[in-house]
């Protein structure tokens, strides 16, 4: 007998052979056990002592969590900060789709136009 765990989906006791298992963290990342209104932007979920362990995983968990994490995390953060101290910028299409195909991404590649600010940030 499977029993359903809140952090994979769906654990199996050794003697139950199954061919394949997928999990998909979008699916855990959308869970509103552990993120009350899942759609909704609302970076306050991650301040003070954050998600519970294993539900927030987009590196993955446990042994063979992503090695590169805390250096993809700081080369985002490096671009993230440059984009909007150097530049404002817009979305060109408003109500474009997000597809999960099982990784969620913009079905028209989220086109934007960039406008630099007056002074530069640095
Ligand atoms: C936003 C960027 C990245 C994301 C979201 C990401 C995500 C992941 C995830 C989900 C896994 C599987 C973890 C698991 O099985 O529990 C993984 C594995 C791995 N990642 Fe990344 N990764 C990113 C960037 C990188 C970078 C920059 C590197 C190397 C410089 C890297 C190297 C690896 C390697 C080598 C593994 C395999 C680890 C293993 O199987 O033991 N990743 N990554």
């Amino acid at each position: 007998m499977c029993t359903k765990q809140p952090w994979f989906g769906l654990v199996c006791p050794r003697n139950v052979q199954l061919d394949e298992l997928h999990w998909i963290a979008h699916i855990t990342h959308k869970n509103p056990q552990h993120f009350p209104n899942p759609e909704k932007f609302d970076p306050t979920r991650f301040e003070g002592n954050g998600p519970a362990p294993y539900t927030f995983v987009p590196f993955g968990a446990g042994p063979r969590m992503c090695p590169g994490n805390e250096y993809a995390r700081l080369a985002i953060l490096v671009f993230m900060h440059n984009v909007v101290t150097n530049f404002g910028w817009e979305k060109l299409l408003h109500n474009e789709k997000i597809v999960s195909d099982p990784i969620p991404r913009p079905t028209q590649g989220l086109p934007i136009r960039l406008y630099r600010h007056h002074k530069i940030i640095t």
